[in-house]
């Protein structure tokens, strides 16, 4: 059950680092903020407490939990809303059926998974889950569109302290692959409605016959509408091909996709990859794998779980490895490749990372290699290989003196390819795909083939408004170039396009803007930033998810350092913390040797922004004085170097989080503006300082042998606060 009635602020429960990480922060934010007479309270949004809320009927009275999901999705629509959200798990299929697991071994009666539902009990089990996959909970509490950057205080460390870049060679064999035509970006149309409307999507077979895919899909007017879809035998004819110009080429092959937040279109993708890699073993022993329940989709970790008795189809998939040219790895030691899991490789991190380091990948031999980089579907590709055409062309940028690119994000309301799940199909038969209003209109068409994946998507007008009304605003307080990356030769662009020259016009500011499409926006913005200079992108919601990590990947070495607000259209604030994700490699470190790298500084930011806002809103004096300290407790954490280090047996996390509560102590305690607060803190500040040697040698004592938190994606929270928690004399100033 939700644990206060209406706290002032809320604070998610996650997955993963953020999650351990909360184990650490919560108690000293809540031991703050009552200290200041406000509340703080906690909603659980993990995979974990997702799954346990859809099946009350399976669990014991005391196993249940209230579905907070539903609860915080209402709240995003209030104006009272002030929500801090930290990253969650958008699970992939492989993700959800471990979680699934573990809860069973933990004793909770869940069904499995069901692969292949029969009965219509199985098939509600699976919808259940299936709702629960994928990107399912920033659609929900995303009810504003996005304004994600760094923080003047956060960019002027990066420029002063630079990270280390792995430099860029001309001759680098590393390029991105995508395809030339059969793609979603070649076969889109679009539409904007003139009325409100309802639709259905009905394939029509070569027979006549008419299998209804969606019906009483209903859209207010002025909605952009687009429909398109990936060709399945053109994806594969291009996979092919990819395969063997990379093994010619003598480079890493590597495929980067969303098979989380697109949940439906891309782990198929991800299944012709996994399909076409091992051509020969699929057209040998496609009956048997069938038999033996593979789904390619799933990856090649549990094909290779699925036939692991099965001696002669494995000797089949080690003869095509041999032949295969070697693969981007995930984790070479453990002999982990690019398409083992589809959740493991995700496009956003996983391309500036290896941008990052000059183009280079991990190859099975551990070492750095170049890749050819497939991302299959040509929307959005431009972006990274104009990136890497510039780096080859100019070298790696210099964070010590780039410029800045944030970022404004259409994503409220579902916007674009975030509400097309629903309207997503992998098609059953060749016919013809129609998308039909209910006065008989037929808005799309298209001739498909069994295989071809058909999705629709859409942005509502109010979001689209209040996208170019946030631009214009950012644009306004900052005076930098701002340029929407729209590309007037793409159907769906093309109808935002309308309606953005026309808002910008009205408003006067039409000089202020550039449209440009993303490959010459991707070189405007290098060139932009290059020169020291500053510029905002304002994009749609993919470009939003793949910049908000790219740029400051390249500029901040991570996006787990950014200001990530969220404007709810209904007049609250939702702020996140980082652009980044729950970063799991983080949680195998701690388990192996008590050290968590996770880095807390989004949280950090995103705390101040919170009690700012709940400030302004509600004239609250004290929020605002324990807002400005927890910004200086920020600042402190930068200027003196307090950032988590990434290897055992130096400062960690939980070392971050006490030099986050001392500087915020004596930030409260030196403010004049409120004596009786200052007094307050003056007790705590004098004890955290006094006594840091002993909690530092704590903190340390505990790391460098293997943490048992009792669960991955379910901890114990007794052992995990044991685990989080181990200085007992930080634990007793804080309380
Ligand atoms: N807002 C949200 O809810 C989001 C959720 N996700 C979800 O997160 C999961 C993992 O996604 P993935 O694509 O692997 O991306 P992540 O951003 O989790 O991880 C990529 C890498 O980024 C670095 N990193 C990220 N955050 C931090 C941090 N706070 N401190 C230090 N380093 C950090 C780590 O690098 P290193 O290992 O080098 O230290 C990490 O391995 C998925 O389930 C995904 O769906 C992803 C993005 C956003
Ligand atoms: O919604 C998701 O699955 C991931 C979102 C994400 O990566 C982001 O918002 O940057
Ligand atoms: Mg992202």
């Amino acid at each position: 059950m939700a644990d206060t009635p209406n706290p002032d602020i809320i604070y998610t429960k996650v997955d993963e680092a953020p999650e351990l990480a909360s184990a650490s922060l919560l108690p000293i934010i809540e031991n703050f903020a009552s200290a200041a007479g406000i509340t703080v309270g906690t909603r659980n949004i993990s995979l974990a407490g997702r799954i346990l809320a859809a099946f009350p009927e399976c669990l014991t009275e005391a196993q249940r939990v209230n579905d907070d999901l539903a609860d915080l999705g209402e709240l995003v629509k209030s104006p009272d809303a002030n929500v801090i959200k930290l990253p969650n798990i958008s699970a992939s299929g492989p993700q959800l059926e471990a979680a699934i697991r573990e809860l069973q071994e933990q004793g909770h009666a869940l069904p499995d998974y069901p692969s292949d539902p029969a009965t219509d009990a199985e098939k509600d089990v699976r919808a259940r889950y299936d709702a629960i996959k994928g990107s399912a909970v920033n659609p929900v509490l995303r009810e504003g569109n996005s304004d994600r950057r760094a923080a003047a205080a956060v960019k002027s460390f990066a420029q002063n302290n630079p990270h280390r870049m792995g430099d860029w060679s001309s001759d680098s064999k590393t390029r991105v692959a995508s395809m030339n035509g059969g793609d979603f970006r070649s076969n889109e149309t679009s539409a904007t409605l003139a009325d409100a409307a309802t639709a259905k999507i009905v394939l029509t077979g070569a027979d006549g016959a008419e299998t209804v895919l969606k019906d009483g899909v209903s859209y207010p007017a002025g909605t952009v509408v687009d429909a398109t879809y990936m060709s399945a035998a053109a994806l594969d004819s291009f996979l092919a091909d990819e395969i063997e110009k990379t093994k010619a080429e003598g480079v890493l092959f590597s495929l980067h996709l969303k098979a989380t937040m697109m949940k439906v279109s891309d782990p198929i993708i991800f299944g012709h990859a996994v399909k076409q890699w091992l051509k020969p073993v699929f057209d040998k022993f496609g009956a048997e794998l069938d038999a033996a329940g593979v789904n390619p989709n799933a990856g090649l970790g549990a094909l290779l779980e699925r036939v692991s008795d099965k001696p002669e189809i494995l000797a089949a998939i080690e003869a095509v490895r041999a032949e295969r040219p070697p693969m981007y790895m995930v984790d070479s030691d453990r002999g982990i490749t690019n398409l083992h899991v589809p959740s493991d490789v995700i496009i956003d991190a996983s391309m500036p990372a290896l941008i990052r380091s000059g183009g280079k990948g991990w190859g099975p031999d551990n070492k750095e290699h170049d890749a050819v980089c497939v991302i299959p579907d040509d929307s959005y590709a431009p972006v990274y290989d104009e990136a890497i055409k510039f780096f080859k062309e100019n070298g790696k940028l210099d964070p010590a003196t780039a410029g800045t690119v944030q970022n404004i994000g259409l994503m409220a309301q579902k916007a674009e390819e975030y509400g097309s799940h629903p309207t997503t199909f992998e098609i059953p038969a060749d016919g013809t795909v129609r998308m039909e209003l209910d006065d008989g209109t037929v808005l799309h068409e298209h001739a498909v083939q069994a295989g071809d994946i058909w999705r629709s998507a859409s942005a509502r007008k109010a979001p689209i408004e209040d996208w170019v009304n946030l631009a214009i605003e950012r644009q306004k307080a900052t005076g930098f170039r701002a340029i929407f990356w729209l590309d007037e030769t793409r159907a769906h662009d093309a109808e935002l396009i309308k309606y953005v020259r026309p808002l910008l016009e009205a408003k006067g500011v039409a000089d202020k803007f550039e449209i440009m499409a993303p490959r010459e926006a991707t070189r405007a913005s290098l060139e932009t930033i290059t020169r020291g200079e500053n510029t905002i992108a304002i994009t749609g919601n993919v470009l939003r998810d793949y910049l908000t990590d790219l740029f400051p990947i390249l500029e901040l070495a991570t996006s787990a350092k950014m200001l990530s607000i969220v404007k709810l259209m209904n007049g609250g604030g939702l702020f996140e913390t980082g652009a980044g994700g729950s970063a799991p490699k983080h949680v195998q470190q701690l388990q192996s040797e008590n050290h968590l790298r996770w880095d807390s500084l989004g949280e950090f930011c995103a705390l101040g922004e919170s009690l700012k806002f709940l400030a302004e809103v509600h004239d609250n004096a004290r929020a605002r004085i324990l807002g400005e300290a927890a910004e200086k407790a920020t600042q402190g954490i930068l200027d003196n170097g307090r950032s988590p280090s990434r290897k055992v047996g130096e400062p960690d996390n939980r070392d971050s989080h006490y030099w986050f509560a001392r500087y915020w102590a004596e930030a409260l305690a030196a403010q004049t503006d409120n004596p009786t607060l200052a007094e307050e803190f003056a007790p705590m500040a004098k004890a955290l300082a006094e006594n840091e040697a002993k909690i530092t040698g704590e903190l340390a004592a505990a790391q460098g042998k293997p943490a048992d938190i009792g669960g991955y994606y379910h901890p114990d929270p007794e052992k995990l606060a044991a685990v989080m928690r181990p200085s007992a004399t930080l634990n007793g100033i804080i309380g």
